[in-house]
């Protein structure tokens, strides 16, 4: 059962045409002539209780633009878009009550106030119940690792902890729905670790649906199944992570390291790269498996080590939109 559905949306942005020249202001204001900028053209999709789906694509491709339709930011200039039943432009209040956002860039938190402050206004204006609040806070703080800066005012937080309290304060009234814009954005490795472990966690024990922006492919690869793939407002590719891999990059590659330096030569493999006796040969999963693959090279050569490399998402993901732009 869809709990997100996305029918035909179209969002136009329109801007006044600029006329050059003396007084061009006063021009462009009495001509009333516009720009239209198609953001979003016709993006469909139903999204399921529980899933946690990548909603990706190049800059300016529509992502925010969905993201913001979706969160009842933006009025759709037509189609029609649903969240647990609720029109969110239409009803934004019910609408605020399921949902979730964390816009990476921006933060829904009060600078002035030490986070565990601005933590416990956020509940206020949810209702949350003091007990759940403890419970929450009790679990999102260990999850997230708040403990050392719940007391820093949070305009003097880092940006990694400062997108740690974020996300807690935008799941304190549990949602059922959350939105992550760009959540990595900027962040260290640690803090990107503590965000991609929590959303995890989130996703698996309280099943909470989760879409997520990213520009980070790592995060994705970490933590979705299935991503929709966006350009020019469209979508070019609805479906999960390896059946993509499978169609846009059907290679892997076996790497080799030999005891003694040496040409390898199997069928079905062709070599790509050889250096100091580290041999990559690159083979089709469908013509032949890996496990047959390296028993032969193993009845060939004496070997110290060897691996699959799985194509890289990044790498797969960037050949679409070249395609497409080609
Ligand atoms: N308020 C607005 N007024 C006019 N045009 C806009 C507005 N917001 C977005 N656009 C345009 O709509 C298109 C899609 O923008 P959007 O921000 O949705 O893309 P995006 O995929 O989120 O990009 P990025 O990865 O760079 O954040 C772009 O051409 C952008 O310039």
């Amino acid at each position: 059962m869809p709990i997100i559905r996305a029918d035909s949306l179209v969002k136009e942005f329109r801007r006044p045409k600029r006329v050059p020249g003396r007084f061009g202001a006063v021009r462009t204001l009495l001509t009333r002539q516009y720009t239209v900028t198609r953001a979003v053209d016709g993006v469909g999709f139903d999204i399921d209780a529980g899933e946690l789906v990548g909603y990706l694509g190049p800059n300016g491709a529509g992502k925010s633009t969905t993201i913001k339709m979706l969160t009842g930011i933006l009025v759709p200039t037509s189609g029609a878009v649903e969240v647990s039943g609720v029109v969110p432009w239409r009803d934004r209040e019910r609408n605020a009550r399921h949902i979730g956002v964390v816009f990476g860039q921006r933060s829904g938190l009060w600078w002035d106030l030490p986070l565990i402050d601005s933590l416990h206004l956020a509940a206020t204006l949810y209702d949350v119940r003091p007990a759940d609040l403890r419970a929450h806070l009790a679990r999102f703080t260990d999850l997230l690792g708040l403990d050392e800066f719940l007391t820093t005012p949070v305009r003097q937080l880092s940006l990694g902890q400062r997108m740690r309290g974020d996300l807690a304060a935008a799941m304190l009234h549990r949602p059922d729905v959350l939105y992550l814009d760009e959540p990595t954005i900027g962040l260290d490795v640690v803090a990107r670790d503590r965000i991609r472990a929590f959303v995890a966690d989130l996703n698996r024990a309280a099943g909470t649906t989760v879409v997520l922006t990213t520009h980070d492919l790592d995060d994705v690869e970490a933590l979705c199944r299935r991503i929709i793939l966006i350009d020019h407002g469209r979508v070019l590719y609805d479906g999960d992570v390896a059946t993509l891999k499978a169609r846009h990059a059907p290679h892997r590659e076996l790497v080799v390291h030999l005891a003694e330096p040496g040409p390898v030569e199997i069928a079905d493999a062709e070599p790509v790269a050889a250096t100091d006796g580290r041999v990559t040969l690159r083979f089709d999963p469908a013509r032949v498996s890996s496990a047959d693959l390296i028993g032969r090279v193993l009845a060939r050569h004496r070997v110290t080590d060897l691996s699959i490399v799985e194509p890289d998402l990044e790498r797969v993901v960037a050949g679409i939109y070249a395609d497409r732009t080609a």
